[in-house]
C-alpha cells in the first residue's frame, strides 16, 4: 500500500492532435497480425505472437539503428508499458496509471491523462501498468485502485469508469485489457493478498459488467489430488493430510485462494474463446490451510467469450507452495501435434522455466521444452528454516511476454536465474489488503544471478539457441520479419539478435532498465522500434522515465 500523488483526474492538452485517428474497427483488430503500420494491442494481435511482419529494419542493416526520439514521462518509476500505435499516434502508460498520447514519428506530446487514485491501492511488485487496449475511438486502462476506465483516444478525456474489484481486499490492476466486439476483458492481480481471482467482461460503450469467470470454483477446487507437476515430477504432497484438512475444516477458503489473472488473455476468434494464464494460490507458501489442487491456480484456462463459461483448463503445478504463477501471456499458433500433423495450439512459458505446448481445442499438453534455466531440488517443500530450490519465485519466465516467429518456428523467452530459499510460516488470513505470503522467499546473496534469452523450437521442445545476460531478464521480447529479435536488460542495454542463430547484432545503452516489451510500426515509409526504459521495481533495476524510439538514419 502506498499513498499516491494522483489527487485528481486531469487531462492536460499539450498540443492539438491532428485529425488522423481512424476508428479501430473489429476488422482492424482481427487483421492486426499482418498490419505493418500500426501496433494495436500490447502483444500485437489476438494471437499475441509479438511478431512484427515488416522487414525494413533487418539483419543486414540493424547495426545502423539509431534513436529517432526520446520521450520522457513525468514519473521516474518502473515502466512495463507496451507502446500501442494507431494511425501515427502512440499511446503509452506509466506507473501509477498515467497515459500519454504522442506523435509516433517525433515524440511530440498531445495529451497527458492522470488517473485520480483511490485511497487504498495494493501491489506486490511495483505500481506498474502494462498498457492500454484500443477499440473504436476509445482507450481502455486498468488501474491500481481496481478500476477499468475508458478514455477518448483523441482528447484523453474520461468517458466512463467502473469498479472491477474491491481495493480494500487487495484487488488491483496492472495488466493491459483486451477488447473484442462489444466487450473489454480484464483479470485482476492480488495473488499475494488472498483475493479470489477472475476474468470479467465489460461493455465497451458503458462499462456495464457482462459476465465474470472466477478462477477459483466454489466447489471442486480440490481437483484430482494430483501428485505430479506437468513434467511428471513428484510434488511431495501429503494427500492424506490434505484430505483430512478438507474434511475437518471445509472448503470455504476458496474465497481467498488467489489465482490472479494479471497478463492479457489471447483470443481465438475462430472458436470464440479467451485463453489466459492463472497465477499462484494464496497464501503463496503456506499450503496446509488450502488443501487440494487449488484449481484453477497455476493453470492455463479457456473460457467462452460470449458467456464466460469454462471450456477447459490445464494445471501446471497442483497445490503450488512456491509462488510459481503461470503468467506469461499465452500465444496462439499452429503446433506439431502428437501424431506429427499441424493443429491449432497454444504455448505458454512458466516461472518453472519451461515452454509448454498445448492442443488449443482441449488444453491437452503435447510437449514441454527443455528447462531454460537451472532447476534443482524440485519440488522441495518450504521449511520453517528455508529450503533451497531452483528456480526461485520470480522464475524462469516472469510476466515477460514471449515472441514467436513463424519464419524460424522458434519461441523467444526472457528468463531469470535467481536462486532462492523458500520458507514457510503458519499465517492465517490477515484480512484487508495485507500481504499474505505465509512465509518468505529469499534470494541467496552468495549465489550468482543471471538471465538468459532462450529460443525454443516449439515442434521439438529443444533449445535452438540462448544468449546469457549479466542480469536476470524481465520485460519481454519482440520478433520481426526482418529476422530479428529485440530484448532489453535491467542494466540499460537494449539489443537486437539474429532470430535464427542468436547472434547479437546491435545494442544501445538506454540509461535505465529496459524491462518492458518493445513494439514496432511504420509511419511515412519508416519502420520504428519503440521500447520503455524505466527499470523494474520487483528486481530493483534502475528507474527511468523514457520511451526510446529507434529507426534507421
Ligand atoms: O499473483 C499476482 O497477482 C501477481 C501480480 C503481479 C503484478 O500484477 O504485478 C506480480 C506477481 N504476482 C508476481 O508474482 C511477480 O513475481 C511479479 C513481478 C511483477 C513485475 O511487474 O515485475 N509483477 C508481479
Ligand atoms: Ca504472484
Amino acid at each position: 500500500q502506498q499513498e499516491v500523488l494522483n489527487r485528481a483526474t486531469t487531462t492536460t492538452t499539450t498540443a492539438q492532435m491532428p485529425d488522423v485517428l481512424q476508428p479501430v474497427t473489429q476488422e482492424r483488430l482481427d487483421s492486426s497480425w499482418r498490419n505493418t503500420a500500426d501496433w494495436l494491442s500490447a502483444n500485437g494481435s489476438y494471437a499475441q505472437t509479438r511478431y512484427y511482419p515488416g522487414a525494413q529494419i533487418n539483419k543486414g542493416n540493424v547495426s545502423r539503428l539509431k534513436p529517432a526520439f526520446i520521450f520522457q514521462t513525468a514519473l521516474n518509476e518502473s515502466m512495463e508499458t507496451a507502446p500501442v500505435v494507431v494511425d501515427g499516434i502512440m499511446f503509452i502508460t506509466t506507473s501509477f496509471d498515467h497515459v500519454y498520447a504522442l506523435d509516433a514519428a517525433t515524440g511530440r506530446e498531445f495529451w497527458h491523462y492522470t488517473h485520480k487514485m483511490g485511497q487504498i491501492i495494493t501491489f506486490c511488485c511495483g505500481p506498474n501498468n502494462r498498457g492500454v487496449a484500443v477499440s473504436g475511438g476509445r482507450l481502455f486502462l486498468g488501474t491500481l485502485d481496481s478500476k477499468l476506465i475508458a478514455l477518448d483516444a483523441k482528447t484523453g478525456n474520461l468517458l466512463w469508469e467502473t469498479q472491477i474489484g474491491d481495493p480494500d481486499l487487495g484487488y488491483s490492476e496492472t495488466m493491459a485489457p483486451v477488447v473484442v466486439d462489444d466487450k473489454v476483458l480484464i483479470g485482476t492481480n492480488g495473488g499475494e493478498y488472498g483475493i479470489r481471482g477472475f476474468v470479467k467482461a465489460f461493455d465497451v460503450g458503458t462499462g456495464k459488467p457482462l459476465w465474470t469467470f472466477y478462477t477459483i470454483p466454489e466447489t471442486g477446487q480440490e481437483g484430482v489430488w494430483a501428485t505430479k507437476d506437468a513434467t511428471g515430477r513428484d510434488l511431495h504432497r501429503d494427500i492424506d493430510a490434505e484430505k483430512k484438512q478438507l474434511a475437518d475444516k471445509g472448503g470455504d477458503f476458496y474465497k481467498t485462494l488467489g489465482g490472479g489473472v494479471w497478463m492479457t488473455p489471447a483470443i481465438d476468434r475462430a472458436t470464440n474463446t479467451a485463453i489466459f494464464a492463472v497465477g499462484n494460490p494464496s497464501p503463496d507458501l503456506y499450503g496446509a490451510i488450502r488443501p487440494g489442487d487449488n484449481l484453477y491456480t497455476d493453470s492455463l484456462v479457456a473460457i467462452d467469450l460470449n458467456t464466460g463459461q469454462y471450456k477447459w483448463h490445464y494445471q501446471y503445478i497442483p497445490h503450488d507452495v512456491w509462488d510459481l504463477d503461470a503468467v506469461s501471456p499465452p500465444i496462439l499458433i499452429d503446433v506439431r501435434g502428437p501424431d506429427g500433423q499441424m493443429i491449432p495450439g497454444v504455448i505458454e512459458a512458466g516461472k518453472t522455466g519451461h515452454v509448454y505446448v498445448h492442443d488449443r481445442k482441449t488444453g491437452h499438453l503435447i510437449r514441454f521444452s527443455e528447462a531454460m534455466i537451472p532447476q534443482e531440488n524440485m519440488w522441495t517443500l518450504p521449511t520453517p528454516e528455508g529450503a533451497r530450490m531452483l528456480p526461485g519465485a520470480n522464475g524462469g519466465v516472469e510476466w515477460s511476454p514471449m515472441a514467436f516467429s513463424p519464419k524460424t518456428r522458434l519461441a523467444y523467452a526472457a528468463n531469470l536465474h535467481q536462486p532462492m530459499t523458500y520458507q514457510v510460516e503458519e499465517t492465517p488470513y490477515p484480512g484487508g489488503s495485507k500481504l499474505w505470503l505465509g512465509g518468505a522467499f529469499k534470494v541467496i546473496p552468495s549465489e550468482a544471478q543471471w538471465g538468459k534469452l532462450v529460443a525454443v523450437n516449439v515442434d521439438t521442445g529443444k533449445i535452438a539457441w540462448s544468449f546469457k545476460t549479466d542480469q536476470p531478464l524481465i520485460g519481454g521480447v519482440l520478433a520481426t520479419a526482418g529476422g530479428l529479435v529485440f530484448n532489453g536488460e535491467g542494466n540499460g542495454y537494449f539489443r537486437a539478435f539474429d532470430a535464427a542463430t542468436g547472434k547479437k547484432l546491435w545494442e544501445f545503452q538506454c540509461g535505465a532498465g529496459v524491462n518492458a516489451p518493445a513494439t514496432s510500426y511504420m509511419l511515412n515509409g519508416k519502420q520504428y522500434v519503440a521500447v520503455a526504459a524505466g527499470g523494474n521495481t520487483q528486481l530493483d533495476y534502475k528507474r527511468g522515465n523514457a520511451i526510446i524510439v529507434f529507426a534507421l538514419p
